[in-house]
């Protein structure tokens, strides 16, 4: 039986005067699952996250962790937990060095200095930051401060890890790299919950994606189940990957015949970039 880490359960949510965000939302996640999170603009997704966090608190429902309810709990409690990962990283930088940084969450915890040093020279090793633990943060790149927020959150050694959006506004090769990170944390016992709007993202890295819609969840799923085409995710704002249309589209076609191939690829992926032009 998997263990359940996330449990939530019936979960409604409303802004002050605004209309409901959330309705009845089930949404479970397992221990080292590395689960997506997606749905049109403002279908409900970073509020589900700030949720779980407890940075929110539901007008009805239930959310647990590790079997405990956490009505009671303060996003200091879940943060023991939980590293939670912003889209922009600039929200939580303070540090003048990035080895103060990602100190602080585990020293705000009550680590032991060796505890504390062992966590913190792991984390910034993890993500490939040793080198640079004495420069000021603000002055990284962007993929870089990106690293530092998620150095920050595993230095506590959370359970799970939550980013939202964290390759909006990154250049593909940063981008790359910060799934890679994130594969590996997660194959080292780290379960992940990651918001995106990314769907070659998902189809790659992700073991199962859940959808929202309207604060509605629609699907929840593995990426080949949700882009199999047998249901209408265009209706969910949802694109499917080039590579899942191509497959559609070139079914039939003789592999054998290169220059065909070659020629249909081309012209699919270019129907593709007009249609979304
Ligand atoms: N502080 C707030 N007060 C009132 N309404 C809000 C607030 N934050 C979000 N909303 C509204 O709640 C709905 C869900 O927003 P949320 O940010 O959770 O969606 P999202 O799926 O994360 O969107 P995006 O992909 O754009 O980040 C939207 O209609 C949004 O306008």
């Amino acid at each position: 039986m998997p263990e359940t880490l996330l449990d939530i359960q019936k979960l409604v949510f409303t802004y002050k005067n605004a209309e409901q965000t959330l309705a009845e939302v089930d949404f479970a996640v397992n221990v080292g699952e590395f689960v997506a999170l997606v749905g049109r603009n403002g279908s409900g997704k970073t509020t589900l996250t700030r949720l779980a966090m407890s940075l929110i608190k539901p007008a009805s429902g239930k959310i647990t962790f590790q079997g405990k309810n956490t009505a009671a709990m303060t996003p200091a409690d879940m943060a023991r937990s939980i590293g939670y990962v912003f889209q922009n990283p600039d929200r939580q930088i303070f540090h003048d060095t990035v080895a103060k940084e990602v100190a602080y969450g585990p020293q705000q915890l009550g680590f032991s200095p060796e505890a504390l040093n062992q966590s913190v020279a792991w984390a910034l090793r993890m993500t490939g930051l040793t080198e640079l633990a004495g420069s000021f943060p603000r002055l990284l790149s962007r993929g870089q401060k990106q690293k530092v927020a998620i150095a920050s959150a595993i230095a506590m050694q959370p359970k799970m890890l939550i980013l939202d959006e964290p390759t909006s506004g990154q250049d593909p090769w940063d981008g790359h790299n910060l799934m890679e990170l994130l594969n590996s944390l997660n194959q080292q016992g780290i379960t992940i919950i990651l918001v995106t709007h990314d769907m070659e993202l998902i189809a790659k890295y992700a073991t199962r994606v859940a959808v929202l819609d309207r604060g509605h969840k629609v699907f929840d799923g593995t990426p080949s189940e949700l882009f199999s085409g047998s249901r209408d995710i265009a209706a969910w704002g949802l694109i499917p990957p080039t590579a899942v249309v191509l497959g559609q589209q070139l079914s039939g076609v003789n592999a054998q015949n290169a220059a065909e191939l070659v020629k249909r690829v081309m012209s699919t992926i270019k129907e593709r970039s007009e249609d979304y032009a």
